[in-house]
């Protein structure tokens, strides 16, 4: 990797003969006394998301504040290969923008992944929940910061394929860190030198459609450039405050809108210079898009010179009326869709 400050690459965990290696190889193995669930956060796919104190090891008397992921009881053995995948991946990465591991529990029921605690949740329901309340600087700073983890992630040659504002989680200093390490890939180094990964069981093939390069969703083309693509969406759903990418457009919409040359227009009061990085992420030709290296370093130039963030990007005119606008009974619920379409 010319000049790339991690050593070593990233090791897909699936690579190893038994996962269980994977995970005694990249995560500690902590004692289940040494854990104190206090309550239930939330819902994941295999189990409970959980506050609670992690004792400090050597000083039991110290607790930290953790956020704990349980396995529900009697899954099978694959459930629990494929929900201990999140922490071989996670336990690999040593960044202040990547959410830290802090351990796992296997050796007892129920099994659980451990990290730090992120106060304040996933940034786009933190966004929605505080519209229009921080200044233009400190939304910047966020992604100045998601933009980091992810050059990070890039250099160990870590493609997210999922990265969006639900994936990225906000702690109580308004840091965001980079999070949702489950999805499984391989990483093939190509002759053109760009990292892409050839498709490895990637949940049954769905892919998040409005956050995707087109490669990606065309012929599966995922690589740190559709994962630039993907960043673009997220600093436009951070200068709208968590508001919904293409709105209620389909999928199909989407897609043949991006196809034409469509792109989201800038949100509202967004400076124009962070409106011209979201069309730079979004170039249709992924070589011609900026490295995440380039990224922050324009977030840093930004930053230190706030006067560039005044002049406001024009056009914040309604959402256009989608021409391919149908309206349908129902909408398909989820962001994700399988390749063989809704
Ligand atoms: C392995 C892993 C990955 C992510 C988390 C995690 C969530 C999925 S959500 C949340 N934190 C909050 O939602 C805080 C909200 C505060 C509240 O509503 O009371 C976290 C997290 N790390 O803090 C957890 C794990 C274990």
């Amino acid at each position: 990797q010319v000049g790339s400050t991690t050593s070593r690459s990233y090791i897909d965990p699936h690579t190893y003969e038994d996962p269980n290696q994977a995970v005694k190889e990249f995560a500690r193995e902590i004692d289940a006394s040494y854990i104190t669930i206090e309550a239930i956060i939330g819902g994941g796919e295999f189990g409970d998301v959980c506050r609670g104190k992690l004792k400090v090891l050597g000083s039991p008397s110290v607790e930290v504040d953790v956020a704990i992921k349980t396995l529900k009881p009697g899954s099978s053995d694959k459930a629990r290969n494929d929900f201990l995948t999140e922490a071989s991946i996670m336990g690999q990465f040593e960044h202040p923008n990547v959410i830290f591991l802090q351990g796992v529990v296997t050796r007892s029921n129920p099994v659980m992944i451990i990290t730090e605690y992120m106060e304040n949740g996933s940034l786009d329901t933190f966004l929605r929940a505080n519209d229009g309340k921080f200044q233009v600087l400190q939304l910047v700073g966020m992604l100045r910061g998601i933009a980091s983890g992810m050059q990070y992630l890039s250099e160990m040659n870590y493609v997210h394929r999922d990265l969006a504002a639900r994936n990225v989680l906000v702690n109580a200093q308004l840091v965001c860190k980079i999070a949702d390490f489950g999805l499984s890939r391989e990483i093939e180094s190509t002759t053109e030198g760009a990292y892409t990964t050839r498709f490895s069981n990637f949940q049954g093939g769905k892919i998040p459609v409005r956050w995707t390069a087109p490669e990606a969703i065309a012929f599966r083309k995922f690589t740190s450039a559709s994962d630039v693509w993907s960043f673009g969406i997220v600093v436009w759903e951070v200068m709208s405050y968590g508001e919904r990418p293409y709105w209620n457009w389909s999928n199909q919409d989407v897609i043949k809108s991006i196809e034409k040359g469509y792109r989201l227009p800038a949100p509202m009061d967004c400076p124009e210079t962070i409106y011209q990085l979201m069309l730079d992420c979004w170039q249709k030709e992924r070589t011609h898009r900026p490295m995440f290296l380039s990224i922050v370093k324009t977030l840093d130039k930004l930053i230190r010179c706030p006067d560039t963030l005044r002049r406001i990007a024009q056009n914040s005119r309604p959402p256009p009326v989608n021409p391919y606008y149908v309206p349908v009974v129902f909408k398909c619920g989820s962001d994700w869709v399988s390749f063989h379409h809704e």
